[in-house]
């Protein structure tokens, strides 16, 4: 599956319901049992949360996105496919827990792809399911660093940190991912499908727990005056790296 919204594959509203509606059609598709997710344009595998969902909009609008990440990331982290990323490019903050919550990381080696939860940066907080998502992969000690940091990491510190499981030169990516997805589809699904369940229900109950509640603090959070303002003058930021 190649992430498609141009220019940086923010995941918008409309890419978020897109998504959960194809990964719903494989899996649907009895002849599908692996996904490799990678980027339409090598570059930018996804510049995560789209900023203008969350920005100058109303509470119902800030209600809807929240719901449909939250679906998105129940979908893609529960999902009985094996889900391999490919990620042939940048990808911060939500563009790193799409990563995440694939079976598999493999990031294309090129300095400027960086990698990581960088809220902290943008004045706002990961969520506690962004959190868990992560401490789930690198662990608690390395996870409270990189959030209250907000570090982007480079290939080689992601891997080092466990952030990706491999980096390989960036024109063997797809290969790659083609031999990995070979490897875990060479167990039986049943098997597969019912160790990920196990090892990742802790996770998604502690989110299908609050979701109403998760929903209620982010539309709260993201209204505030001081939040917008941070949101605009980092938008802002991006606008000006061009002139
Ligand atoms: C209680 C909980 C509350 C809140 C939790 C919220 C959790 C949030 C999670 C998130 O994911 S927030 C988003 C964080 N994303 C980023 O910080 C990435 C920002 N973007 C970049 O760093 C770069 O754009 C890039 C992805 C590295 C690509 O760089 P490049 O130089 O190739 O492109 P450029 O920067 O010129 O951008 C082109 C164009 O796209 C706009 N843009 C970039 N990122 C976003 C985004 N995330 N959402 C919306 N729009 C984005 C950028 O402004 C440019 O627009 P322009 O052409 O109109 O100037």
């Amino acid at each position: 599956m190649k992430l498609k919204n141009p220019p940086v594959n923010s995941l918008s509203l409309e890419m978020l319901t897109e998504l959960v509606i194809n990964l719903e059609k494989l899996e649907n598709d009895k002849a599908v049992r692996g996904l490799v997710l990678t980027s339409e344009y090598p570059g930018i595998f996804s510049a995560g949360l789209d900023l203008m969902e969350m920005c100058g909009r109303n509470p119902a609008h800030y209600a809807e996105y929240w719901k449909a990440l939250q679906e998105f990331w129940l979908k893609l982290y529960q999902s009985s496919l094996v889900v391999v990323a490919a990620i042939n490019g940048a990808s911060p903050a939500g563009g790193c827990l799409m990563s995440l919550i694939c079976d598999y990381r493999i990031l294309a080696d090129n300095p400027k792809y960086t990698i990581g939860l960088n809220e902290t940066l943008l004045g706002i907080v990961a969520p506690f399911w962004f959190k868990d998502t992560m401490v789930n992969t690198i662990g608690h000690r390395a996870s409270e660093r990189a959030l209250q940091l907000g570090l982007l990491f480079p290939p080689a510190e992601a891997l080092q940190v466990g952030l990706v499981d491999q980096v390989v030169p960036e024109d063997k990516l797809q290969s790659t991912a083609l031999s990995v997805m070979a490897q875990w589809l060479a167990i039986p699904d049943h098997a597969r499908q019912l160790t990920k369940t196990m090892m990742r229900k802790p996770t998604v109950d502690h989110l299908v727990k609050q979701r109403d509640a998760d929903i209620q603090n982010f539309v709260s959070f993201v209204s505030r005056d001081s939040i917008q303002k941070s949101l605009q003058m980092y938008l802002q930021k991006l606008r000006q790296k061009k002139s």
